[in-house]
């Protein structure tokens, strides 16, 4: 039992924490002027999101990826404030004004990266993605020539000759139709290969055998799935855990492997006798690591590093563009009318039987529309976190029309509501509606940010471009993509039926949840 003095004392401690606590809370809502958005109680990143909207306790969907404009609205201005209690007295802004983004993009030492949020990626070391200042100007240096020209151009062929494959030799021409549960069983697949080719110089196909190497236990394709399925497995379970169930054994294993497969790749093409000319990343990424060597002679990046930089390229690089393409089938199985008008693009611009040419791509405009349009109704990565390093000021506009300035106090977190900003209906017509034909004509580009922007925007963007037109044109060129009938869902209306194709949820990126297609030939 604690004595009556002791009561007395606890109660002394927490009424001075408590009250220190509401002072700060009270001058972190004075330093932002009282700006409109949440007072709440508690904010637990990570898990905020999970928890409903209790009024004064918690944000709920309002502080949500998927509140999309709608919350803004609420709040009536393009940036609003959640200011939160516990577990410490923290500001966040979100934002979706084109033009605070464009200021924010543009200014990376006065916006950089908050690289704590980025800790889960750091799973083999720093990288491209995780890292800021000096660390991450060497990277982007040597890792930008690695997206070349020579890349883009093996990226399109790839492309075409996987999915070439998975039409003539898998599917099989004499099949009417092919019905999936989900097109994720297609999307996926296609994205590893394309990566593996592409990225790593290892072709895999649709029906081949796949064998462990002399040192491995996996094939490199299962290394590859189970490394990109099992991300947040291998980031919540311990190592002491790996062995409690069988799927957390082999993501363990399949991290392993990967490293052990890198580290042969390296070996490999740094011993080989006779030097080939390859335009896969890893290839040109240890080329410009030979050639760029530090004053001290060494390479400019240690295997470490190496391998942490191709291994972000494969988590960077491969979810985001099969879960465009599946957004984008889901999306053009329910728009018939915008099918028809990419397929007669495709029509006229590849007449006859033969490949689609990464030349091709000028006369593809319509596709690429289609790929700007899905990637504005599902941005992969729905938020981009920064971080204000100073105190500064960001203008908005609030719902009468008026000009706002926003005080931003140093150390406040700025997610960049990529989902607000394309639903933005003072930037975008009809907001909800799937209009490629916006992306033809002239259209608001500082309102569009998929790939981020500035100088730490996405590297991949052409390679993930590249990838999606050329997927999509073979598909479409030789089977209509529809939305698989099932006769529970036989009354539903348009909305609905849209509604439950397109539902997703947030993962490592933005994840379609279940997409029933049937692909039906043409001809
Ligand atoms: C539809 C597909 C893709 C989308 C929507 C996308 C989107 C993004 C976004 C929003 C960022 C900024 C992330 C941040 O600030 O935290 C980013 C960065 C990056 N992406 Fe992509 N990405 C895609 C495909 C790819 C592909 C295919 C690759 C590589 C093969 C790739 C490699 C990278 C890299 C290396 C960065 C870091 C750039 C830097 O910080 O300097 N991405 N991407």
């Amino acid at each position: 039992m604690m004595n009556s003095s002791a009561v007395i004392l606890l109660g002394v401690i927490i009424g001075i924490w408590t009250t220190q606590r509401i002072v700060a809370f009270r001058n972190a809502v004075r330093g932002i002027k009282n700006h409109t958005g949440l007072r709440v109680l508690l904010d637990i990143p990570g898990l905020s999101i999970y928890m409903p909207r209790i009024p004064y306790v918690t944000g709920g969907k309002d502080g949500r990826w998927d509140a999309k404009w709608g919350a803004f609205e609420r709040f009536g201005a393009g940036i609003f404030a959640s200011v939160s209690l516990l577990p410490k007295v923290r500001v966040t802004f979100s934002i979706a004004d084109a033009s605070a983004i464009k200021e924010i993009l543009s200014s990376r030492h006065r916006f950089p990266k908050p690289i704590d949020q980025y800790r889960l990626l750091r799973i083999f070391g720093d990288n491209i993605v995780a890292s800021e200042g000096d660390d991450w100007k060497r990277y982007r240096k040597i890792c930008g020539p690695s997206f070349s020209e020579r890349n883009n151009k093996l990226v399109w062929d790839e492309t075409v000759r996987i999915v070439r494959e998975l039409v003539e030799g898998v599917w099989g021409v004499e099949r009417r139709e092919v019905g999936v549960e989900h097109a994720m069983e297609v999307a996926m697949p296609l994205a590893l290969f394309t990566i593996g080719s592409a990225g790593f110089g290892r072709r895999m196909s649709w029906t081949e055998e796949f064998t462990p190497s002399s040192k491995t236990r996996l094939s490199f394709k299962d290394t590859l799935h189970y490394v990109s399925e099992g991300f947040m497995t291998k980031i919540i379970v311990p190592r002491w855990a790996v062995s409690f169930h069988k799927s957390f054994s082999q993501v363990s294993l399949a991290y392993d492997e990967l490293k052990r497969y890198m580290y042969e790749m390296i070996e490999q093409r740094r011993t080989a006798v006779t030097k080939e000319e390859r335009y896969d990343l890893l290839s040109s990424l240890l080329d410009a690591n030979d050639n760029e060597v530090s004053p001290n002679g060494e390479p400019a990046l240690t295997d470490e590093e190496l391998l942490s930089n191709i291994y972000i390229f494969l988590i960077a690089g491969h979810e985001t563009t099969a879960h465009t393409l599946c957004f984008a089938w889901g999306l053009l199985a329910l728009y018939q009318d915008e099918q028809e008008r990419a397929y007669q693009e495709i029509k006229n611009a590849i007449p006859d039987d033969r490949n689609p040419s990464y030349q091709d791509i000028a006369s593809l405009k319509y596709i690429e529309a289609i790929l700007n349009e899905t990637l504005r109704l599902y941005p992969a990565a729905p938020i981009i976190p920064k971080l204000s390093a100073e105190d500064t000021t960001l203008t908005t506009t609030n719902n009468a029309g008026e000009k706002v300035t926003v005080p931003i106090p140093a150390g406040s977190i700025i997610n960049l509501h990529l989902y607000g900003l394309h639903y933005n209906p003072n930037h975008w017509e009809d907001p909800e509606v799937f209009r490629p034909s916006r992306f033809l004509g002239d259209w608001p580009r500082d309102s569009f940010v998929p790939f981020s922007g500035g100088v730490r925007s996405c590297l991949g963007r052409r390679f993930a471009e590249l990838e999606f037109m050329a997927a999509t044109v073979v598909i479409l060129r030789n089977y209509k993509i529809s939305v698989k009938e099932d006769s529970k869902f036989a009354g539903e209306t348009f909305e609905e039926r849209k509604a439950r194709v397109m539902r997703c949820k947030l993962g490592i990126s933005l994840t379609p949840v279940r997409m029933p297609l049937v692909f039906t030939r043409r001809n």
